[in-house]
C-alpha cells in the first residue's frame, strides 16, 4: 500500500538561500511521526513546502498517491493535508467561535462543519468558556489552542503540528499534550515538530532527525530506545539543543 504522505528528494529555500537539501521521508496510513533537530534546521521550512506555503526547487511531494508538490496552498488543505503553524497570528479582531467557523473554509469541511465545532471546543474547554472573546486578547497557549482547533476545522486526514507546546507553562503543556494524545487516538494522523522528544517518543510511531535540511536519522519507536538514548545519538551527531 502506498504512503498516505512522501516526500522524496525536496530541496526548498527562500531566495538564494537553500535550506532542505535532497530531504526524503514518508508517513504511513495508519501512523503518526515526529521531527526535532536543533533549531534553525529546516522543520518549519519543511511543514511550509508539505502545505505549498513554498515551492520546492526539486524534489516530489505525494498525498495519497496524487502529487501535489505544484497545487496551490487551498487545494492541499481541500484534499486535507492540513498545517497548523507556530504562533498563528489569526484574524485579531474576530472572536473564537467566528474564527472556527471561518476555518472550515475548504469545500469538503463545510458539510460536517458545526458538529466539528462542538468537538474542537469539547476537546478545548478553555476555547469553550471563551467563545466570544476576541483571537486577539487570548494568551500564548490559548492562540496555540485555537490554532489547532482551527486545523481540525479543516477535516484533517493528515494534521502537521509545528511546536505545539512551545513556551507554554507545565500545566497548559500537559492540557496541550493530552488534545493532541486525543486528536491521534481518534485516528488523524499526525505530524508534529517539537524539541521535547519524550513528548514524540509517546505520542508517535517514528521519529525523523532533521539537520542541516535533511534527515539525519530516523528512529522507531519499537527500536526501544528511550529518551535519553535518542539524546545521546542527538548530541553523539553534533546535534544542539
Ligand atoms: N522567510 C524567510 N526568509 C529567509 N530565511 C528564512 C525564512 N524563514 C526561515 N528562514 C531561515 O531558514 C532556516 C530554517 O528555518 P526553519 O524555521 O525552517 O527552522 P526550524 O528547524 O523550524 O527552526 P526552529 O526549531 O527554531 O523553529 C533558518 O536559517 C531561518 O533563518
Amino acid at each position: 500500500m502506498t504512503a498516505l504522505l512522501s516526500v522524496e528528494g525536496i530541496s526548498a529555500g527562500y531566495g538564494a538561500i537553500t535550506v532542505l537539501r535532497d530531504l526524503t521521508l514518508h508517513v504511513g496510513r495508519n501512523e503518526s511521526i515526529g521531527l526535532f533537530g536543533p533549531n534553525g534546521h529546516g522543520k518549519t521550512t519543511l511543514l511550509r513546502t508539505i502545505s505549498g506555503l513554498l515551492r520546492a526547487s526539486a524534489g516530489r511531494i505525494h498525498f495519497d498517491g496524487a502529487d501535489i508538490s505544484r497545487q496551490r496552498p487551498a487545494t492541499i488543505v481541500n484534499a486535507g493535508l492540513v498545517h497548523s503553524p507556530q504562533a498563528n497570528t489569526m484574524f485579531g479582531d474576530m472572536a473564537i467561535a467566528e474564527t472556527l467557523e471561518l476555518a472550515a473554509f475548504a469545500p469538503r469541511a463545510r458539510a460536517g462543519a458545526k458538529q466539528r465545532m462542538e468537538q474542537v471546543l469539547t476537546l478545548f474547554p478553555r476555547l469553550a468558556e471563551r467563545r466570544k472573546q476576541l483571537a486577539r486578547t487570548l494568551s500564548g497557549g490559548e492562540r496555540q489552542m485555537l490554532s489547532i482547533g482551527c486545523a481540525l476545522m479543516c477535516d484533517p486526514r493528515l494534521l502537521m503540528l509545528d511546536e505545539p507546546t512551545l513556551g507554554l507553562s507545565p500545566r497548559l503543556k500537559e492540557e496541550l499534550a493530552e488534545a493532541v494524545g486525543a486528536i491521534a487516538r481518534s485516528g488523524v494522523p499526525l505530524i508534529v515538530v517539537e524539541q521535547d522528544v519524550e513528548f514524540l517518543l509517546a505520542l508517535t510511531q517514528r521519529l525523523y532527525m532533521i539537520e542541516h535540511g535533511a534527515v539525519s536519522r530516523e528512529i522507531d519507536r519499537n527500536d526501544g530506545l528511550d529518551h535519553g538514548q535518542v539524546m545521546q545519538l542527538y548530541f553523539g551527531q553534533g546535534g544542539e539543543a
